[in-house]
């Protein structure tokens, strides 16, 4: 079993990530993460706290020489802004008069459409919405990219599984139909500012955030995260929850502001008729092997060796320049929505999170399927089951 968890607030002194259940021997350094943690900070369009602010990264446990150790892995992500945010996120108690002087601690009570500021006052009682929005951000998601850096690398390493992701529309401009990256175009997609594969639809893309900008309005779209690689076999058909297409999208669902998630063709598929829809088995010169991949690499819950491919689609950032009408939890009157500053858009940092998901979610699976206390012995496991199959 794989667990995991993270902790820790928007403007606290650190978020931490706890990861339980990778054999011993995963080849990772700190130097690995912090670079898992730039791809995420990339990305045109986000705002001025990505260039001010620096993730610092700790490895706390469970890493040794480089090497997981297969005890639980806990990584801590420091945030250089801390001491601006000492008084204001303070664990202990702050004297009232200090408070009041800290400029930053004004309450928020003008709650913003879009984001959890209204409905998280009401439910856990609070007056203003610091409570709420410091942990409702999406800076929690440095976290999941740290623990998701060692899922990923033992994806590669015990799995010989790539992932990766690109950008596919920002807004309503999307990549031309069929742009479909390989396993080694991660550092050619990395290169783009949007992250996008088509040279042409990136610069269409940067032109139209700079004119939403310029508008003082905010932009969402859709990333789509691939993996080559996989064993067929990994999730079932047998139980809902064990579904690898259930898992997957619980897991991108879970990403703050993804509001819908596609396997395969998915919502294209529903269009066609089922001779244009499902992908042809035909011999091949090792072995069975389908036509085409509109499946996105699940059948029943399971992998089928092909390409895994799952889509996220991103709302716009809710925190829009141009402020959206609200109203004033304090006085009860109409309101413009609070604004200090904002992405114009994360859709970039957004596959780079989906990328983590989909490595802890793939991870889970694997050492579900290959059990191992060390890499050495789940991939002997791995080696095993491939070789066992009765249809290849
Ligand atoms: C990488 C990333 C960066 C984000 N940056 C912002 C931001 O700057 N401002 C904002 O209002 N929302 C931002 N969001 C979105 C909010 O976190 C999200 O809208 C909020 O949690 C409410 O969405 P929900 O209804 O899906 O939870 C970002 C999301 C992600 C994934
Ligand atoms: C800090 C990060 O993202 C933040 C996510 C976020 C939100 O509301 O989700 C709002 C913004 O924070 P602020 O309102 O303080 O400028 C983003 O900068 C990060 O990704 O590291």
């Amino acid at each position: 079993m794989l667990r995991w968890l993270t902790a820790g607030e928007s403007h606290g002194p650190a978020l931490v990530a706890i990861l339980e259940g990778l054999p011993a021997g995963v080849s990772v350094t700190t130097d690995d993460i912090a670079a898992a943690l730039r791809r995420r900070r990339a990305g045109y369009g986000r705002g001025a706290r990505m260039k001010f602010e620096q993730d610092a990264v700790t490895v706390i446990g469970g890493v040794r020489h480089g090497r997981t150790q297969g005890g639980p892995i806990a990584i801590e992500v420091a945030n250089s802004e801390w001491p601006k945010w000492e008084r204001v996120m303070s664990p202990d108690p702050v004297p009232e008069e200090e408070l009041a002087q800290a400029a930053r601690n004004a309450p928020l009570t003008r709650p913003r459409p879009g984001h959890a500021d209204l409905v998280g006052m009401q439910k856990y009682g609070h007056s203003e919405a610091r409570p709420i929005l410091e942990r409702a951000s999406a800076r929690e998601t440095a976290a999941r990219v740290a623990v998701g850096e060692v899922a990923r690398r033992f994806c590669e390493q015990v799995l010989g599984v790539r992932i990766l992701s690109h950008v596919v529309s920002m807004g309503t401009v999307s990549v031309p139909e069929g742009t479909l990256p390989g396993p080694d175009d991660l550092e050619r997609i990395d290169a783009d500012p949007l992250r996008v594969l088509d040279p042409e639809a990136s610069a269409r893309m940067v032109a139209e955030v700079d004119d939403t900008k310029k508008s003082g309005d905010t932009l969402g779209g859709v990333v789509e995260v691939l993996a080559y690689g996989l064993p067929p076999g990994l999730g079932s058909h047998v139980h809902w929850d064990r579904r690898l297409d259930a898992r997957l999208a619980g897991a991108l669902m879970g990403i703050q502001a993804i509001k819908g998630v596609e396997v395969g063709d998915g919502f294209r598929t529903a269009a066609r008729r089922g001779s244009e829809a499902h992908d042809e088995i035909e011999p091949g010169p090792d072995g069975v092997r389908r036509r085409t991949n509109r499946a996105g690499g699940v059948e029943g819950g399971m992998t089928t060796g092909e390409p895994l491919r799952v889509r996220a689609a991103m709302k716009p950032i809710a925190t829009v320049p141009r402020a959206l009408d609200t109203v004033d939890v304090a006085t009860g009157g109409p309101a413009q929505a609070h604004h200090q500053r904002s992405d114009v858009t994360a859709v970039p940092a957004a596959g780079v999170v989906a990328e983590a998901m989909v490595a802890l979610v793939i991870a889970e699976a694997a050492v579900e399927k290959f059990g191992g206390d060390s890499v050495a012995e789940t991939a002997r496991n791995l080696r095993s089951y491939l070789d066992s199959l009765a249809i290849t």
